[in-house]
Order: structure tokens, then sequence, then C-alpha cells
């Protein structure tokens, strides 16, 4: 169904960002096997979080909604994840699929996985590998894309990891493994990837270690056989969505955007320096703290950017945000330049294709790189009037539909139902700002 996002002259007003999908994924995770009752407020309903919970409770914890984004997670506690009796269907989600897969990967149960036509086409391998370390097993394994099943074992050993992309999705996986293995497991990234799951097992009651690794890696451990602690705790602003938002913000005309309750983590925030960089003037006031993290309010208004070089060193911590940060440049001045990203290419779509093609047909001159891609900004609103293939993704859906607000002509998607996996609300927030985006 082709939705079309009309230009408007102003957009106004304060949005409170919705929960992060990362912080919502490991709540479940890490409520459902814990002791005791967690609660949690201002938990994302996406569909990807929602398919974790209901993983949860296939395998034996009571996952409950008392109210708008209010959740009650039972954990299964001393009993430990039973044997599912269906499927676990993970939808659009490499998070809940790969997190999933180390932590059963521990207990004596068998699991069947697969997902959407998006998820069954991503790379598994660099799940399976470390887990099959994990198992004394030769690390040589099939090629693993879903559907498939991890026969789980209470033998796990504990390794050191050294991932080979900058992946939390890895770094987690491994770490959830790990709270059944025998000894201390470690991982050492070489540039730091979003750290969610050391903050929020801390706030469980689980020992975690991090140490600085040069420049900008990090060295995780974690010993195996700690328990987790049910906890209640307010899920902070999502700084991915909330991209979208002030991304809007920058590029209307008259624009006034305020989001409040972003989470403020520098594993997150490379967007919000590089559009900083490019000459936004984001204005942030401190909001408090939500579970262990920093919140912050920011404001948008309009601003005419200039092309950068993205610097390699933010990519991970901005890794979700490419598609709107090439909506940006293309309404800028000058070159941007993104390179050293070649994990876009094994996102729920190939993003630095889809990016370049949703440019390509508004008009704006785009290519592609092995590693990135590069866009020649229009120095104001590109033509538009395209008609964007989203390939099954979610942000280069909401990317579109932001560039359809400020540039010359109305552009459409083929499609908005995946939106609702990461932001359900997107199409009424951007109402709320005065966006004029309908079907048709
Ligand atoms: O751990 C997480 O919650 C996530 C990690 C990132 O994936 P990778 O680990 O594949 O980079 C990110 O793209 C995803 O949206 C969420
Ligand atoms: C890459 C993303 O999510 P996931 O890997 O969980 O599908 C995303 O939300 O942009």
């Amino acid at each position: 169904m082709v939705w079309t996002s009309r230009p408007v002259k102003a957009l106004k007003g304060n949005i409170r960002a919705p929960g992060d999908k990362s912080c919502s994924h490991r709540a479940l995770i890490f409520g459902g096997l814990a002791a005791g009752t967690s609660r949690f407020t201002g938990l994302l309903e996406g569909e990807d979080v929602l398919r974790t919970g209901w993983a949860m409770e296939a395998l034996g914890a009571t996952v409950k909604q008392t109210g708008p984004g209010a959740w009650e997670v039972i954990g299964v506690g001393e009993k430990g994840l039973s044997q599912p009796e269906k499927d676990l269907d993970f939808g659009n989600s490499g998070t809940g699929s790969r997190l999933m897969m180390g932590l059963v990967s521990g207990y004596p149960i068998n699991v069947e996985m697969t997902g959407d036509e998006s998820l069954r086409s991503r790379p598994m391998n660099r799940i399976l590998k470390p887990l099959r370390m994990m198992r004394g097993l030769d690390t040589a394994g099939p090629d693993g894309q879903l559907p498939f099943a991890i026969v789980g074992t209470e033998s796990l050993k504990a390794i050191t990891y050294v991932p080979p992309v900058a992946s939390a999705q890895v770094k987690s996986a491994v770490l959830l493994a790990g709270l059944n293995a025998d000894g201390t497991t470690i991982v050492e990234e070489a540039r730091q990837t979003r750290d969610h799951t050391e903050r929020m097992l801390r706030g469980f009651g689980v020992t975690v270690g991090t140490e600085r690794l040069g420049a900008e890696g990090v060295r995780v451990s974690l010993e195996g056989g700690q328990k987790l602690t049910a906890i209640d705790a307010a899920i902070p602003g999502d700084p991915s969505s909330a991209a979208f938002l002030v991304a809007a913000g920058i590029l209307s005309p008259q624009g006034d955007v305020m989001v409040e309750g972003i989470m403020s983590n520098s594993t997150r925030s490379g967007f919000y320096d590089v559009v900083n960089l490019m000459g936004a003037h984001l204005g942030a006031e401190e909001m408090g703290d939500a579970a262990g993290e920093r919140l912050i309010n920011v404001h948008a208004g309009s601003a005419q950017l200039s092309g950068k070089p993205v610097p390699e060193r933010l990519v991970p911590s901005m890794i979700d945000e490419f598609p709107i940060l090439g909506v940006l440049a293309a309404f800028a001045e000058g070159e941007t330049v993104v390179t050293g990203a070649e994990e876009l290419r094994v996102k729920e779509s190939d993003r630095i294709g889809a990016v370049v093609a949703m440019l390509r047909a508004n008009g704006v001159d785009a290519e592609e790189r092995p590693d990135g891609f590069a866009v020649q900004g229009c120095g104001g609103p590109p033509p538009g009037g395209g008609l964007v293939e989203t390939r099954h993704d979610h942000r280069i859906a909401m990317s579109a539909l932001v560039m359809g607000t400020a540039s010359q002509n109305p552009v459409s998607v083929d499609d908005i139902s995946m939106i609702a996996t990461s932001y359900p609300d997107f199409l009424s927030h951007m109402a709320e700002l005065g966006a004029d985006i309908s079907e048709g």
C-alpha cells in the first residue's frame, strides 16, 4: 500500500520519545530469566519487542501488559528456561533472534527459530560460531540462516571472543550464553558497541566487568553461574527513533521540534554528534535518568546543514541512523561521505543500496561505496517526487517519509506496515508535529 508525505511549511511541537527498542528487548529477556516479578514502564510496544516477549513466554516466563507501556514479567528464576512447544518466530528482529540464540544455548532444550523474509536472509554465523566454540566444537559449521534449531547444553565453556564485526548483538549473545558457562566469558571489542546488555545485567544484580581496550575498544567480562533478581525500571527514550523527529525539525522551513526523554549514552549518540558537526545546533537539556541511563530533551530547529565526511569512529554509535543521515545529507550543502559502515549491507535490507536508491528516486546525486555511500547535497530541498522501495525496512520507510515533509515535491513509499516493528507511533507523532502523510 503506497503512502505519501507532502511538503509542509512548519513542523512544531513536543513529543515524548518512544521506549528504546534495545532496552525493551533486554528488559523482557532479563526479566523473564530473573527470580521474581519485574515491572517496566515506557516499554516499546513494537512488534520486534512483543515477539521477544512471546518467545520468553514460550520458554516459561509470564509476560503481561498491565497498562499502556506498563508490563509485568514473572521470571523463571531457579527453574531455568523450559522446552518450548512451538517454533519461536522473531519476525523482523535481528536483536530478538540473536540475543535469544545466546540465551537458550546454555539450557538443555532444543529451540526451533525462524523469522520473516528479511530476517531469514540475515547472517547468523556471527552468533553460531562463538556458540560452537563454547560447546568445544570446531568453529567450522554450516552457514547459518534462519530457520534453524539451537540445541542447548548445560556444559558450555567460557571463551574469550573477539567479534570480527562491531556488533552489540554478537557481544550480547556471547555474554548471555556466558551466564550459563563454566568460567569467565570475555568479549573484546576493538570499537565499543552499545552497552545496554552490560548496564542492564548489572541492574539485575549480575557482576559484569568493563575495561577500556585501546582508544576505542572495551573488554567485557562475566563469570558464569550468576543469577538475576527482578527489578522495577522505566525504559529510557529511543535515540534512534527520536532521530527521525529531530531530522524533521532540522529540515522543516519553520522547524521547532522538542523530543523529550531521549537516552543520552555515548554508545548511541553518533547521529547527534554528526548533525551538530554538519551545523544543526541541537539544544539539549538534562531530564534526570531512567534505568541507569541519562535522559535529555533535544530541541531541533530549522538549519541549513553542510555535508561532511562521517568520522569512522562514530559508526557503531549511529549504526541505525544512516538512512535518516542520508536524507539530511541530501538537503545539505556539499558532499557527505560514509565509510567503514559495511555492516549496513546486512541490516533489515542492504541499507547502502536502499539509501542510495531512495535518494536517486528523488533526484539526488548519490553513489554506493563498498563500505558506505556518498551524497552530493542539493544545498536546500531536493526535487522529491519519487516512489521509494522500502525493502521490508522500517528505517528506510520512515526516512523517506521525513524527506517528503520538506522536499520540493511529495515522496511516496511502497509500504509502511513494517514501521510498527520499531516505532508504532511514528505516523501519529509526525501528524502531531504537522506532517501531511496519508495513504495513496
Ligand atoms: O543490540 C542491539 O539492541 C542492536 C544492535 C545493532 O545491531 P548489530 O549488533 O547487528 O550491529 C542495531 O543495529 C540493532 O538495531 C539493535
Ligand atoms: C537493525 C535494526 O534492528 P534489528 O537488527 O534488531 O532487526 C534496526 O532497528 O535498525
